[in-house]
Protein backbone atom coordinates (compact mmCIF):
# COMPACT_ATOMS: atom_id res chain seq x y z
CA UNK A 1 0.00 0.00 0.00
CA UNK A 2 2.84 2.30 0.52
CA UNK A 3 3.42 2.96 -2.90
CA UNK A 4 0.12 4.30 -3.50
CA UNK A 5 0.13 6.63 -0.54
CA UNK A 6 2.26 10.04 0.05
CA UNK A 7 4.40 8.50 2.88
CA UNK A 8 6.36 11.37 3.05
CA UNK A 9 3.38 14.12 3.53
CA UNK A 10 2.35 11.41 6.29
CA UNK A 11 6.02 11.25 7.35
CA UNK A 12 6.80 15.21 7.41
CA UNK A 13 3.08 15.77 9.16
CA UNK A 14 3.98 13.39 11.90
CA UNK A 15 7.30 14.65 12.61
CA UNK A 16 5.82 17.82 12.99
CA UNK A 17 3.36 17.16 15.49
CA UNK A 18 5.72 15.21 18.04
CA UNK A 19 7.73 18.28 17.66
CA UNK A 20 10.90 17.62 20.42
CA UNK A 21 9.04 14.17 22.29
CA UNK A 22 10.69 10.69 22.08
CA UNK A 23 8.95 8.29 19.65
CA UNK A 24 8.48 6.02 22.93
CA UNK A 25 6.03 8.57 24.46
CA UNK A 26 3.92 9.08 20.94
CA UNK A 27 3.69 5.15 20.65
CA UNK A 28 2.24 5.20 24.03
CA UNK A 29 -0.46 8.07 23.51
CA UNK A 30 -1.17 6.76 19.87
CA UNK A 31 -1.67 2.99 21.16
CA UNK A 32 -0.82 -0.59 19.86
CA UNK A 33 2.03 0.80 17.56
CA UNK A 34 5.87 0.64 18.58
CA UNK A 35 8.69 3.39 18.50
CA UNK A 36 10.13 0.94 15.57
CA UNK A 37 6.88 1.21 13.59
CA UNK A 38 6.73 5.09 14.51
CA UNK A 39 10.36 5.50 13.14
CA UNK A 40 9.61 3.30 9.77
CA UNK A 41 6.74 5.67 9.08
CA UNK A 42 9.44 8.42 9.79
CA UNK A 43 11.35 7.28 7.65
CA UNK A 44 8.86 7.55 4.57
CA UNK A 45 7.88 3.74 4.89
CA UNK A 46 4.36 2.36 5.40
CA UNK A 47 3.07 -0.50 7.17
CA UNK A 48 -0.37 -2.19 7.72
CA UNK A 49 -3.92 -0.14 6.65
CA UNK A 50 -4.58 -0.18 10.87
CA UNK A 51 -1.75 1.11 11.83
CA UNK A 52 -1.87 4.08 8.77
CA UNK A 53 -5.61 4.53 10.24
CA UNK A 54 -4.30 4.45 13.67
CA UNK A 55 -1.64 7.08 13.09
CA UNK A 56 -4.04 9.58 10.94
CA UNK A 57 -6.73 9.21 13.77
CA UNK A 58 -3.63 10.54 16.48
CA UNK A 59 -2.74 13.03 13.55
CA UNK A 60 -6.90 14.47 13.40
CA UNK A 61 -5.90 14.05 9.42
CA UNK A 62 -8.36 12.34 6.89
CA UNK A 63 -6.96 9.69 5.76
CA UNK A 64 -7.40 10.06 2.21
CA UNK A 65 -5.00 13.22 2.10
CA UNK A 66 -2.54 10.85 1.96
CA UNK A 67 -4.05 8.96 -1.16
CA UNK A 68 -1.72 9.82 -4.01
CA UNK A 69 -3.67 7.65 -6.74
CA UNK A 70 -7.47 7.41 -6.94
CA UNK A 71 -8.22 6.10 -3.68
CA UNK A 72 -10.47 3.37 -5.29
CA UNK A 73 -8.90 0.12 -4.17
CA UNK A 74 -5.76 1.70 -2.18
CA UNK A 75 -7.02 1.27 1.33
CA UNK A 76 -9.00 -1.91 0.28
CA UNK A 77 -11.06 -1.82 4.01
CA UNK A 78 -12.06 2.14 3.25
CA UNK A 79 -13.88 1.43 -0.39
CA UNK A 80 -16.64 0.14 1.07
CA UNK A 81 -19.70 2.53 1.84
CA UNK A 82 -23.52 1.95 2.93
CA UNK A 83 -26.35 3.78 1.71
CA UNK A 84 -29.30 3.77 4.10
CA UNK A 85 -32.85 5.64 3.63
CA UNK A 86 -34.25 6.43 6.90
CA UNK A 87 -37.72 6.90 8.70
CA UNK A 88 -38.75 3.59 8.34
CA UNK A 89 -40.13 1.73 11.26
CA UNK A 90 -38.52 -1.78 11.43
CA UNK A 91 -40.49 -4.93 12.59
CA UNK A 92 -39.58 -8.50 12.08
CA UNK A 93 -36.98 -11.37 13.10
CA UNK A 94 -33.31 -11.47 13.17
CA UNK A 95 -31.33 -13.87 13.87
CA UNK A 96 -28.16 -13.12 16.46
CA UNK A 97 -24.75 -13.75 15.31
CA UNK A 98 -22.56 -16.21 17.26
CA UNK A 99 -20.16 -13.82 19.72
CA UNK A 100 -17.25 -12.53 18.16
CA UNK A 101 -15.16 -12.11 21.05
CA UNK A 102 -15.91 -15.76 21.91
CA UNK A 103 -15.17 -16.95 18.58
CA UNK A 104 -11.71 -15.48 18.36
CA UNK A 105 -10.21 -17.02 21.07
CA UNK A 106 -12.05 -20.28 21.36
CA UNK A 107 -10.62 -20.39 17.40
CA UNK A 108 -7.16 -19.48 18.81
CA UNK A 109 -7.60 -21.82 21.83
CA UNK A 110 -8.76 -24.94 18.88
CA UNK A 111 -4.38 -24.43 18.28
CA UNK A 112 -3.72 -26.47 21.63
CA UNK A 113 -4.91 -29.66 20.33
CA UNK A 114 -2.38 -31.33 19.23
CA UNK A 115 -4.01 -34.74 17.66
CA UNK A 116 -7.12 -34.40 16.36
CA UNK A 117 -9.97 -31.87 14.72
CA UNK A 118 -12.11 -29.09 16.40
CA UNK A 119 -15.66 -28.24 15.04
CA UNK A 120 -17.30 -24.98 15.64
CA UNK A 121 -20.53 -24.31 15.11
CA UNK A 122 -22.43 -20.90 14.71
CA UNK A 123 -19.01 -18.94 13.80
CA UNK A 124 -19.70 -15.77 13.07
CA UNK A 125 -18.94 -14.73 8.96
CA UNK A 126 -17.02 -11.36 9.90
CA UNK A 127 -13.89 -9.81 8.96
CA UNK A 128 -11.90 -10.37 12.28
CA UNK A 129 -13.12 -14.23 11.72
CA UNK A 130 -11.68 -14.26 8.20
CA UNK A 131 -8.37 -12.89 9.58
CA UNK A 132 -7.94 -15.33 12.53
CA UNK A 133 -8.49 -18.22 10.22
CA UNK A 134 -5.56 -16.61 7.61
CA UNK A 135 -3.19 -16.19 10.75
CA UNK A 136 -3.91 -19.97 12.19
CA UNK A 137 -3.41 -21.16 8.67
CA UNK A 138 0.09 -18.97 8.27
CA UNK A 139 0.95 -20.87 11.16
CA UNK A 140 0.50 -24.47 9.73
CA UNK A 141 -3.19 -25.28 10.93
CA UNK A 142 -5.79 -26.68 8.23
CA UNK A 143 -8.85 -24.67 8.97
CA UNK A 144 -12.01 -25.39 6.50
CA UNK A 145 -14.75 -22.68 6.93
CA UNK A 146 -17.97 -23.92 5.93
CA UNK A 147 -19.88 -20.76 4.97
CA UNK A 148 -23.31 -21.46 4.72
CA UNK A 149 -23.41 -23.70 7.31
CA UNK A 150 -21.52 -21.16 9.63
CA UNK A 151 -19.41 -24.11 10.72
CA UNK A 152 -15.59 -24.01 11.26
CA UNK A 153 -13.33 -27.37 11.22
CA UNK A 154 -9.74 -26.55 12.89
CA UNK A 155 -6.51 -29.21 12.54
CA UNK A 156 -3.63 -28.48 14.06
CA UNK A 157 -1.87 -31.22 14.59
CA UNK A 158 1.21 -29.98 12.30
CA UNK A 159 1.75 -26.10 13.21
CA UNK A 160 4.93 -25.21 11.71
CA UNK A 161 5.61 -21.43 13.01
CA UNK A 162 5.88 -19.77 16.03
CA UNK A 163 5.84 -16.24 14.10
CA UNK A 164 2.49 -14.17 13.95
CA UNK A 165 2.73 -12.73 10.84
CA UNK A 166 2.57 -8.62 11.46
CA UNK A 167 0.45 -7.91 8.44
CA UNK A 168 -2.30 -10.59 10.08
CA UNK A 169 -2.11 -9.52 13.66
CA UNK A 170 -2.43 -5.82 12.45
CA UNK A 171 -6.10 -6.48 11.38
CA UNK A 172 -8.01 -7.57 14.49
CA UNK A 173 -6.97 -7.30 18.03
CA UNK A 174 -7.60 -10.79 19.15
CA UNK A 175 -4.74 -12.11 17.28
CA UNK A 176 -2.98 -11.56 20.97
CA UNK A 177 -4.97 -14.49 21.71
CA UNK A 178 -2.93 -16.85 19.88
CA UNK A 179 0.04 -15.94 22.25
CA UNK A 180 -1.41 -18.59 24.92
CA UNK A 181 -1.76 -21.61 22.72
CA UNK A 182 1.55 -20.68 20.45
CA UNK A 183 3.62 -20.68 23.73
CA UNK A 184 2.59 -23.71 24.77
CA UNK A 185 2.19 -26.05 21.56
CA UNK A 186 5.79 -24.30 19.72
CA UNK A 187 7.67 -23.63 22.68
CA UNK A 188 7.91 -19.88 21.91
CA UNK A 189 6.08 -17.31 19.75
CA UNK A 190 6.98 -13.78 18.24
CA UNK A 191 4.57 -11.00 17.78
CA UNK A 192 4.65 -7.33 16.47
CA UNK A 193 1.99 -5.20 17.27
CA UNK A 194 -1.89 -6.02 17.34
CA UNK A 195 -4.92 -4.51 15.61
CA UNK A 196 -8.33 -3.77 16.74
CA UNK A 197 -10.70 -0.55 17.31
CA UNK A 198 -8.73 2.45 17.33
CA UNK A 199 -9.98 3.48 20.96
CA UNK A 200 -6.90 5.25 22.46
CA UNK A 201 -4.14 3.19 25.13
CA UNK A 202 -5.23 -0.53 24.56
CA UNK A 203 -2.38 -1.73 26.76
CA UNK A 204 -0.95 -5.56 26.84
CA UNK A 205 1.22 -5.16 30.15
CA UNK A 206 -1.31 -7.66 32.30
CA UNK A 207 -1.09 -10.20 29.22
CA UNK A 208 2.98 -10.33 29.58
CA UNK A 209 3.24 -10.05 33.26
CA UNK A 210 0.54 -13.08 33.74
CA UNK A 211 2.67 -14.80 31.22
CA UNK A 212 6.06 -14.38 33.19
CA UNK A 213 4.67 -15.17 36.25
CA UNK A 214 3.55 -18.36 34.59
CA UNK A 215 7.19 -19.12 33.83
CA UNK A 216 7.37 -17.65 30.26
CA UNK A 217 10.54 -15.99 29.01
CA UNK A 218 10.50 -12.66 27.38
CA UNK A 219 12.25 -11.18 25.18
CA UNK A 220 11.98 -7.11 23.57
CA UNK A 221 13.38 -6.60 20.30
CA UNK A 222 12.42 -3.14 19.24
CA UNK A 223 8.84 -3.69 18.03
CA UNK A 224 9.40 -7.46 18.34
CA UNK A 225 8.77 -9.36 21.04
CA UNK A 226 9.89 -13.44 21.71
CA UNK A 227 8.47 -15.22 24.58
CA UNK A 228 9.92 -18.85 25.04
CA UNK A 229 9.82 -21.34 27.80
CA UNK A 230 12.47 -23.66 28.98
CA UNK A 231 10.76 -26.80 30.00
CA UNK A 232 6.70 -26.46 31.10
CA UNK A 233 4.99 -23.52 33.04
CA UNK A 234 4.02 -23.53 36.14
CA UNK A 235 0.68 -22.44 37.84
CA UNK A 236 0.91 -19.39 39.85
CA UNK A 237 -1.35 -17.00 41.76
CA UNK A 238 -2.03 -13.82 39.15
CA UNK A 239 -3.71 -10.70 39.76
CA UNK A 240 -4.97 -8.66 36.82
CA UNK A 241 -4.66 -4.78 38.14
CA UNK A 242 -8.34 -4.42 36.06
CA UNK A 243 -10.54 -7.19 34.49
CA UNK A 244 -8.94 -7.53 31.14
CA UNK A 245 -10.68 -9.27 28.84
CA UNK A 246 -8.67 -10.60 26.31
CA UNK A 247 -6.10 -10.72 29.38
CA UNK A 248 -7.63 -12.91 31.08
CA UNK A 249 -8.51 -15.50 28.41
CA UNK A 250 -4.89 -15.67 27.39
CA UNK A 251 -3.51 -15.97 30.84
CA UNK A 252 -6.33 -18.81 31.33
CA UNK A 253 -5.62 -20.69 27.87
CA UNK A 254 -1.70 -20.57 28.73
CA UNK A 255 -2.38 -22.02 32.61
CA UNK A 256 -4.62 -25.04 31.17
CA UNK A 257 -1.41 -27.15 30.52
CA UNK A 258 0.99 -25.73 32.59
CA UNK A 259 2.18 -27.93 35.65
CA UNK A 260 0.04 -27.25 39.06
CA UNK A 261 -2.64 -24.93 39.40
CA UNK A 262 -3.36 -21.15 38.47
CA UNK A 263 -5.52 -18.93 40.30
CA UNK A 264 -6.47 -15.42 38.06
CA UNK A 265 -7.67 -12.73 40.62
CA UNK A 266 -10.01 -10.10 39.32
CA UNK A 267 -10.45 -11.87 36.34
CA UNK A 268 -12.89 -10.67 33.70
CA UNK A 269 -16.52 -11.87 34.11
CA UNK A 270 -17.93 -11.73 30.77
CA UNK A 271 -20.17 -14.56 29.18
CA UNK A 272 -17.89 -15.26 26.92
CA UNK A 273 -15.33 -15.82 29.11
CA UNK A 274 -17.25 -18.40 30.47
CA UNK A 275 -18.02 -19.69 26.87
CA UNK A 276 -14.23 -20.18 26.14
CA UNK A 277 -14.00 -21.91 29.72
CA UNK A 278 -16.70 -24.22 28.87
CA UNK A 279 -14.97 -24.82 25.64
CA UNK A 280 -11.68 -25.42 27.39
CA UNK A 281 -13.35 -27.59 30.17
CA UNK A 282 -14.39 -30.01 27.10
CA UNK A 283 -11.40 -29.92 25.79
CA UNK A 284 -9.86 -31.64 29.01
CA UNK A 285 -8.98 -28.49 30.91
CA UNK A 286 -9.83 -28.09 34.89
CA UNK A 287 -11.06 -24.62 35.16
CA UNK A 288 -13.32 -23.69 37.95
CA UNK A 289 -14.92 -20.61 39.37
CA UNK A 290 -16.11 -20.21 35.58
CA UNK A 291 -18.66 -16.73 35.29
CA UNK A 292 -16.92 -14.98 38.81
CA UNK A 293 -13.65 -12.61 39.10
CA UNK A 294 -11.58 -15.73 40.72
CA UNK A 295 -10.45 -18.98 38.53
CA UNK A 296 -8.91 -21.67 39.32
CA UNK A 297 -7.09 -23.56 36.56
CA UNK A 298 -5.76 -27.22 37.62
CA UNK A 299 -3.20 -28.15 34.64
CA UNK A 300 -3.66 -31.27 32.62
CA UNK A 301 -1.04 -32.63 30.18
CA UNK A 302 -3.17 -32.98 27.08
CA UNK A 303 -5.98 -31.17 25.65
CA UNK A 304 -8.31 -33.17 22.86
CA UNK A 305 -10.48 -31.80 19.89
CA UNK A 306 -14.00 -31.70 20.28
CA UNK A 307 -17.41 -30.12 18.97
CA UNK A 308 -18.40 -26.86 20.10
CA UNK A 309 -21.10 -24.31 19.56
CA UNK A 310 -20.12 -20.41 20.16
CA UNK A 311 -22.58 -18.31 22.53
CA UNK A 312 -24.90 -15.62 21.01
CA UNK A 313 -23.13 -12.35 20.80
CA UNK A 314 -24.97 -10.25 23.62
CA UNK A 315 -23.78 -7.24 21.88
CA UNK A 316 -25.05 -7.96 17.93
CA UNK A 317 -28.34 -8.94 19.87
CA UNK A 318 -28.19 -5.11 21.86
CA UNK A 319 -27.90 -3.32 18.98
CA UNK A 320 -31.04 -4.83 17.19
CA UNK A 321 -32.74 -4.14 20.45
CA UNK A 322 -31.67 -0.70 20.07
CA UNK A 323 -32.45 -0.36 16.50
CA UNK A 324 -36.23 -1.76 17.80
CA UNK A 325 -36.35 1.30 20.39
CA UNK A 326 -34.87 3.98 17.97
CA UNK A 327 -37.54 3.09 14.73
CA UNK A 328 -39.94 2.78 17.60
CA UNK A 329 -40.48 -0.69 16.10
CA UNK A 330 -40.99 -4.35 17.09
CA UNK A 331 -37.84 -6.72 16.68
CA UNK A 332 -37.94 -10.23 17.67
CA UNK A 333 -33.80 -11.34 18.26
CA UNK A 334 -33.47 -14.91 17.84
CA UNK A 335 -31.02 -16.98 19.53
CA UNK A 336 -30.27 -14.08 22.06
CA UNK A 337 -30.29 -14.60 25.96
CA UNK A 338 -31.55 -12.09 28.14
CA UNK A 339 -29.42 -12.79 31.28
CA UNK A 340 -26.59 -11.90 28.93
CA UNK A 341 -27.53 -8.21 28.56
CA UNK A 342 -26.50 -7.56 31.86
CA UNK A 343 -27.45 -3.63 32.53
CA UNK A 344 -28.13 -2.66 29.11
CA UNK A 345 -31.66 -4.28 29.27
CA UNK A 346 -32.55 -2.43 32.75
CA UNK A 347 -30.72 0.59 30.81
CA UNK A 348 -33.14 0.41 27.68
CA UNK A 349 -36.43 -0.66 30.12
CA UNK A 350 -35.59 2.90 32.29
CA UNK A 351 -35.81 4.46 28.72
CA UNK A 352 -38.91 3.03 27.76
CA UNK A 353 -38.31 -0.07 25.86
CA UNK A 354 -40.32 -3.40 26.50
CA UNK A 355 -38.49 -6.86 26.32
CA UNK A 356 -40.34 -10.34 26.53
CA UNK A 357 -38.97 -13.13 26.46
CA UNK A 358 -40.11 -16.56 24.48
CA UNK A 359 -37.93 -18.61 25.21
CA UNK A 360 -34.83 -18.44 23.28
CA UNK A 361 -36.64 -15.40 21.44
CA UNK A 362 -36.49 -12.19 22.98
CA UNK A 363 -39.14 -9.55 21.42
CA UNK A 364 -37.93 -5.81 21.48
CA UNK A 365 -40.76 -3.12 21.37
CA UNK A 366 -41.22 0.29 21.72
CA UNK A 367 -43.73 2.36 21.36
CA UNK A 368 -43.80 5.50 23.96
CA UNK A 369 -41.38 8.63 24.06
CA UNK A 370 -37.96 7.74 25.03
CA UNK A 371 -36.52 8.90 28.32
CA UNK A 372 -33.29 10.08 28.84
CA UNK A 373 -30.56 7.84 30.71
CA UNK A 374 -27.49 7.70 32.55
CA UNK A 375 -24.89 5.35 31.50
CA UNK A 376 -21.84 4.22 32.71
CA UNK A 377 -19.88 1.89 31.22
CA UNK A 378 -17.76 -0.65 33.13
CA UNK A 379 -16.67 -4.58 33.09
CA UNK A 380 -19.62 -7.11 33.31
CA UNK A 381 -21.91 -7.22 34.92
CA UNK A 382 -21.96 -3.24 34.03
CA UNK A 383 -22.83 -1.58 30.71
CA UNK A 384 -20.88 -2.47 27.91
CA UNK A 385 -18.25 -0.24 26.60
CA UNK A 386 -19.41 -2.27 23.00
CA UNK A 387 -23.12 -0.92 23.61
CA UNK A 388 -22.13 2.58 24.38
CA UNK A 389 -22.04 4.86 20.79
CA UNK A 390 -25.25 3.00 20.14
CA UNK A 391 -27.24 3.95 22.99
CA UNK A 392 -25.23 7.01 22.62
CA UNK A 393 -26.86 8.04 18.94
CA UNK A 394 -30.48 6.34 20.89
CA UNK A 395 -30.38 8.95 23.56
CA UNK A 396 -30.16 11.46 21.12
CA UNK A 397 -33.73 10.60 20.23
CA UNK A 398 -34.78 10.65 23.90
CA UNK A 399 -36.74 13.80 25.07
CA UNK A 400 -34.69 15.24 27.84
CA UNK A 401 -30.72 15.39 29.30
CA UNK A 402 -28.60 11.91 28.96
CA UNK A 403 -25.03 11.12 29.98
CA UNK A 404 -23.17 8.63 29.20
CA UNK A 405 -19.86 7.97 30.90
CA UNK A 406 -16.97 5.58 29.15
CA UNK A 407 -14.55 4.40 32.02
CA UNK A 408 -12.95 1.28 29.86
CA UNK A 409 -11.21 3.22 26.87
CA UNK A 410 -9.57 6.64 26.92
CA UNK A 411 -10.64 7.51 23.48
CA UNK A 412 -14.46 5.93 22.19
CA UNK A 413 -16.15 8.93 21.22
CA UNK A 414 -14.85 8.41 17.76
CA UNK A 415 -18.88 8.27 16.98
CA UNK A 416 -19.57 11.90 18.38
CA UNK A 417 -18.58 14.35 15.64
CA UNK A 418 -20.19 12.03 13.56
CA UNK A 419 -23.58 11.60 15.13
CA UNK A 420 -23.33 15.72 15.40
CA UNK A 421 -22.91 16.17 11.71
CA UNK A 422 -26.61 14.19 11.98
CA UNK A 423 -28.20 16.99 14.15
CA UNK A 424 -27.30 15.09 17.62
CA UNK A 425 -26.92 17.72 20.19
CA UNK A 426 -23.57 16.08 22.26
CA UNK A 427 -21.32 17.99 24.27
CA UNK A 428 -17.91 16.05 25.55
CA UNK A 429 -16.88 16.95 28.72
CA UNK A 430 -13.76 14.94 29.69
CA UNK A 431 -14.92 11.00 29.69
CA UNK A 432 -18.38 12.13 29.53
CA UNK A 433 -20.70 12.69 26.41
CA UNK A 434 -23.69 14.99 27.87
CA UNK A 435 -26.71 14.34 25.05
CA UNK A 436 -29.60 16.63 24.82
CA UNK A 437 -32.79 15.45 22.85
CA UNK A 438 -34.61 14.68 21.04
CA UNK A 439 -32.80 15.83 18.12
CA UNK A 440 -34.14 15.73 14.77
CA UNK A 441 -31.78 13.83 12.88
CA UNK A 442 -31.25 14.37 9.44
CA UNK A 443 -29.20 12.42 6.56
CA UNK A 444 -25.47 13.21 6.03
CA UNK A 445 -22.49 11.50 4.95
CA UNK A 446 -20.40 10.06 8.00
CA UNK A 447 -17.21 7.64 8.89
CA UNK A 448 -17.68 4.82 10.90
CA UNK A 449 -14.27 5.36 12.78
CA UNK A 450 -14.90 1.82 14.45
CA UNK A 451 -16.81 -0.88 14.78
CA UNK A 452 -19.41 0.21 17.14
CA UNK A 453 -19.39 3.64 16.13
CA UNK A 454 -19.77 2.35 12.68
CA UNK A 455 -23.32 0.66 14.00
CA UNK A 456 -24.35 3.94 16.12
CA UNK A 457 -24.30 5.63 12.76
CA UNK A 458 -26.82 2.48 11.08
CA UNK A 459 -28.94 3.17 13.96
CA UNK A 460 -29.07 7.31 13.61
CA UNK A 461 -29.24 6.54 9.85
CA UNK A 462 -32.26 4.54 10.16
CA UNK A 463 -34.34 7.15 11.48
CA UNK A 464 -32.86 10.23 9.87
CA UNK A 465 -34.63 12.16 7.24
CA UNK A 466 -32.98 11.40 3.77
CA UNK A 467 -29.97 9.29 3.15
CA UNK A 468 -27.18 9.17 4.87
CA UNK A 469 -24.00 7.71 3.28
CA UNK A 470 -21.66 5.70 5.94
CA UNK A 471 -17.95 5.61 4.70
CA UNK A 472 -15.16 3.22 6.10
CA UNK A 473 -18.16 0.59 6.21
CA UNK A 474 -15.85 -2.55 6.34
CA UNK A 475 -15.19 -1.20 10.03
CA UNK A 476 -18.29 -2.78 10.76
CA UNK A 477 -17.79 -5.58 8.54
CA UNK A 478 -15.31 -6.47 11.26
CA UNK A 479 -17.83 -7.84 13.95
CA UNK A 480 -20.71 -7.86 12.38
CA UNK A 481 -22.08 -10.57 9.70
CA UNK A 482 -24.54 -10.50 6.60
CA UNK A 483 -25.35 -6.86 7.15
CA UNK A 484 -27.60 -6.32 4.39
CA UNK A 485 -29.34 -9.20 4.46
CA UNK A 486 -30.18 -8.97 8.30
CA UNK A 487 -31.08 -5.31 8.12
CA UNK A 488 -33.07 -5.08 4.66
CA UNK A 489 -35.02 -7.97 6.19
CA UNK A 490 -36.10 -5.78 9.30
CA UNK A 491 -37.37 -3.17 6.79
CA UNK A 492 -34.56 -1.20 6.67
CA UNK A 493 -33.37 0.64 3.00
CA UNK A 494 -29.58 0.21 3.11
CA UNK A 495 -27.04 -0.81 -0.03
CA UNK A 496 -23.53 -0.81 -0.19
CA UNK A 497 -21.09 0.32 -2.57
CA UNK A 498 -17.38 -0.38 -2.84
CA UNK A 499 -15.16 2.24 -4.83
CA UNK A 500 -15.05 5.87 -4.90
CA UNK A 501 -18.50 7.83 -4.04
C1 LIG B 1 -11.43 -9.22 21.13
C2 LIG B 1 -12.11 -8.76 22.36
O1 LIG B 1 -12.52 -9.56 23.19
N1 LIG B 1 -12.29 -7.44 22.47
C3 LIG B 1 -13.01 -6.93 23.62
C4 LIG B 1 -12.03 -6.82 24.78
O2 LIG B 1 -10.94 -6.01 24.38
P1 LIG B 1 -9.62 -6.05 25.26
O3 LIG B 1 -9.44 -7.40 25.84
O4 LIG B 1 -8.55 -5.46 24.44
O5 LIG B 1 -10.00 -5.08 26.44
P2 LIG B 1 -9.40 -5.11 27.91
O6 LIG B 1 -10.48 -5.56 28.81
O7 LIG B 1 -8.12 -5.85 27.91
O8 LIG B 1 -9.07 -3.58 28.11
C5 LIG B 1 -9.82 -2.73 28.93
C6 LIG B 1 -8.94 -1.65 29.50
O9 LIG B 1 -7.90 -2.24 30.28
C7 LIG B 1 -6.64 -1.73 29.91
N2 LIG B 1 -5.63 -2.81 29.97
C8 LIG B 1 -5.91 -4.01 29.40
C9 LIG B 1 -4.96 -5.01 29.36
C10 LIG B 1 -3.71 -4.76 29.94
O10 LIG B 1 -2.82 -5.61 29.92
N3 LIG B 1 -3.47 -3.54 30.51
C11 LIG B 1 -4.41 -2.56 30.55
O11 LIG B 1 -4.16 -1.48 31.06
C12 LIG B 1 -6.81 -1.26 28.46
O12 LIG B 1 -5.87 -0.27 28.13
C13 LIG B 1 -8.24 -0.77 28.44
O13 LIG B 1 -8.30 0.57 28.84
O14 LIG B 1 -12.71 -6.24 25.90
C14 LIG B 1 -13.17 -4.90 25.66
C15 LIG B 1 -13.75 -4.37 26.96
O15 LIG B 1 -14.83 -5.12 27.33
C16 LIG B 1 -14.17 -4.90 24.51
O16 LIG B 1 -14.48 -3.56 24.20
C17 LIG B 1 -13.59 -5.57 23.28
O17 LIG B 1 -14.62 -5.78 22.33
C1 LIG C 1 -13.52 -3.02 20.56
C2 LIG C 1 -14.00 -4.04 19.88
O1 LIG C 1 -13.29 -5.00 19.29
P1 LIG C 1 -11.71 -5.29 19.32
O2 LIG C 1 -11.33 -5.49 20.75
O3 LIG C 1 -11.63 -6.56 18.54
O4 LIG C 1 -11.04 -4.13 18.68
C3 LIG C 1 -15.46 -4.24 19.71
O5 LIG C 1 -15.84 -5.38 19.40
O6 LIG C 1 -16.22 -3.28 19.86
Amino acid sequence: MGSMLDTQQLAALLRARRGERGLRDIAQEIGNVSPATLSRIENGKMLDVETFLRVCDWLDANPQEFIKESPQGVLNSQALHYRIEGGQRLEGSVVVQGAKNAALPIIAASLLVARGQTILRNVPLIRDVFAAIELARSLGAKVTLHEEDQVLVIDASNLHSSELSQELTGQFRASVLFLAPLLQRMEKVSIEAVGGCSLGKRSLDFHYRGFARLGAILTENGRHLEMSRAGNLHGNYLYLDTPSHTGTENLMVAACLAQGTTTIENAAQEPEIADVANFLNLMGARISGIGTGVLHIEGVSELSGVEYTIMPDRIDAGTFAMLAAATRGEISLVGAQLHHFGVARAKLEQMGVEFEQDGPVIHVRSHETLRPINVTTWPYPGFATDLQPQIMALAALASGTSYIRETIFDKRFAAVPELVKMGANITLDGEAAVVKGPAHITGSTVTAHDLRAGLALVLAGAVAEGETIIENASMIERGCSAVMRRFSQLGLTISEERGNL
